[in-house]
């Protein structure tokens, strides 16, 4: 990984940052523009000779034959710039102009005059791409989609949606300079059509959107390579967006993995976790938290549960303490006790409240309660969730979009007023309903999203879903890069939720232990589902042996 593989970036952030290397450092363009193309053209031959190690077919010479199709922006400099340097690596290449080559400009304008006194092949769309049809893409074995990058904006018009349905329909390998024709560079959101490439060679520094889906199964496998930008210039214009890879977890976060203990310590340093969870239908949320706090290394784990449970849950899990609430003998939770539970939580370094739970009446007022009662950090999840949420309705405190203020209300000050620092581990529904949207808008813009209701509530989100995103008040936010599809599965959450409270007992900030805790569950898994014939067959119970 390059040195800068940690950074996730937006498109206005990387203009910031070429500007910087322009005109501040005095970088000159073309020079970035030169080892972009480079960069480019050195992966996809690198990709192409794997290709051609389980290809069938005999080619007429080693290189492939690549079409390099060319937008009107840099983006399609660079392209220019990789078709020569694919010449050079003992390929053919051929490039097609989506608009008339006479409206480049700049460094690609230069380009387009070096390629063709070096006699490059050329083709053009006509004036309206009405010569699209023409094409015969049986004579090319893979493409380069240099049509727009991080300058584009919205929907792709004329000639280059055509030209990107028909590459996608061609069924030839595509590698992309940069970012899939068609992606969204700061949400992964993909425009109808969007290129599907085989590989993304993210040009500086990774882009947001490379990593959010559904702009990430547009992309393929995600290069990143530096081209000559100093690799600490995110944080010169305040890039807050990190890939949670091991570089993350380490360069941000201090945390290196393997995560071992020092020698000379005792259970008592590594903290006690309280886990409010488990009723008469869900009592298998609450173990599978318990015990997923247990092996998330809390010295002490007490499973707080309503008490006619007990008796059919003794043994299960024998390291765990278990302590039953007076339900009348009815397996489920309700508004009584808080004064029994506020004191259970005194002398606990972290609680998980909610998976499980199922709701009642009155349940909103009694987790305001609750929440106001205890000082040690908390994690809130499932019925917790809805319940917050609920409050937060009545205090009519939405609607509320990604970049509006925060309205003024009780709810902003309900989590931000608390004593100890909460976590919240919300699912893309939960959190629609937590801000007021629906589904599909949190999905659209997931980070926006999440950093700023983190902002707003004062509490460390983690959105879950492939690629799960941790917002942190202080505007840091950070993209998970393990996990499987196998890990959409029943009590996968409540596991998640007991691995971020055991790692807040055992003394983590809230931060760490929210990255930490995402990304080791998301490691576990990996390494359950590889112990399997398939990830389908993947349980919450397997990602807890293989913590
Ligand atoms: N970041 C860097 O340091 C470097 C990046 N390089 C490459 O440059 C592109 C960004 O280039 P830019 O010229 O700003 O924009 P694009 O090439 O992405 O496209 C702009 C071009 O396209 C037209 N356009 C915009 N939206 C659409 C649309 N929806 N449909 C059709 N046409 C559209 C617009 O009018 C412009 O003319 C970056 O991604 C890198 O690949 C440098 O080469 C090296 C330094
Ligand atoms: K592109």
């Amino acid at each position: 990984m390059a040195a800068n593989g940690h950074y996730l970036v937006t498109a206005q952030e990387m203009r910031e940052m070429d500007r910087h290397a322009i005109e501040e450092t005095g970088f000159p363009a073309m020079v970035l523009m030169e080892n972009a193309g480079r960069a480019i053209a050195e992966e996809a031959a690198k990709l192409a000779g794997e290709w051609n190690k389980t290809s069938t077919t005999d080619r007429k010479t080693n290189g492939f034959r690549w079409l390099i199709l060319a937008g009107k922006g840099n983006n399609g400099g660079d392209g220019l710039v990789c078709a020569r340097h694919l010449t050079d690596l003992g390929h053919e290449a051929a490039i097609l102009y989506a608009a008339h080559p006479d409206s480049l400009q700049a460094e690609a304008a230069q380009q387009r005059d070096i390629v063709r006194k070096l006699g490059l092949a050329e083709l053009t769309l006509g004036t309206n791409g009405q010569d699209l049809q023409k094409i015969d893409w049986n004579q090319w074995d893979g493409i380069i989609d240099a049509l727009l990058g991080t300058g584009s904006s919205g929907k792709p018009r004329e000639p280059y949606a055509s030209l990107i349905r028909a590459a996608n329909e061609s069924g030839l390998p595509i590698v992309s300079a940069d970012i899939p024709s068609g992606l969204d560079a700061d949400t992964g959101s993909v425009s109808e059509p969007c290129i599907r490439a085989a590989l993304t060679v993210a040009l500086a520094f990774c882009k947001r959107g490379l990593m959010q889906y559904p702009g990430a199964a547009s992309a393929g496998k995600v290069v990143v390579r530096a081209i000559g930008m100093a690799a600490d210039s995110p944080n010169l214009i305040g890039v807050n967006t990190y890939l949670l890879n091991k570089m993350g977890l380490s360069r941000r976060l201090g945390l290196e993995i393997p995560f071992n203990r020092e020698q000379d310590t005792h259970k008592g340093t590594y903290g006690h976790t309280l886990i409010m969870a488990g009723s008469a239908q869900m009592s298998g949320a609450g173990l599978l938290c318990t015990r997923a706090a247990l092996r998330g290394g809390s010295g002490l784990v007490t499973w707080m549960l309503p008490g006619q449970l007990i008796p059919m849950l003794t043994g299960l899990q024998p390291e765990a303490i278990l302590r039953g609430l007076d339900d009348g003998g009815s397996g489920q939770w309700s508004s009584v006790q808080t004064a029994e539970l506020l004191q259970t939580a005194k002398n606990k370094q972290a609680v998980v409240i909610g998976p499980g739970f199922g709701r009642w009446d009155g349940d909103v007022s009694w987790l305001r309660e609750l929440l106001e009662g205890i000082g040690a950090p908390v994690v809130l999840d499932a019925d917790a969730l809805n319940m917050w949420a609920d409050y937060i309705k009545e205090t009519a405190v939405i609607p509320r979009r990604a970049g509006a203020e925060p309205e003024k209300g009780d709810a902003v000050r309900y989590l931000a007023g608390r004593k100890g620092l909460t976590i919240i581990t919300p699912h893309p529904a939960e959190m629609a309903r937590l801000c007021g949207l629906n589904t599909a808008e949190v999905q659209g813009d997931r980070i926006g999203i999440s950093r700023q209701f983190s902002r707003e509530q004062q509490v460390i989100v983690v959105l879950k879903g492939a690629r799960t995103v941790i917002a942190a008040p202080d505007g840091d936010v950070y993209v998970n890069t393990t996990g499987n599809p196998g890990m959409a599965t029943g009590g996968s959450g409540d596991v998640l939720a007991g691995i971020i409270g055991s790692l807040l007992a055992q003394g983590l900030e809230g931060i760490q232990a929210a990255a930490l805790g995402v990304y080791s569950h998301g490691l576990a898994g990996d390494r359950a589902a590889a112990a399997r014939p398939s990830n389908a067959s993947l349980i919450a119970g397997d990602i807890i042996e293989a913590l």
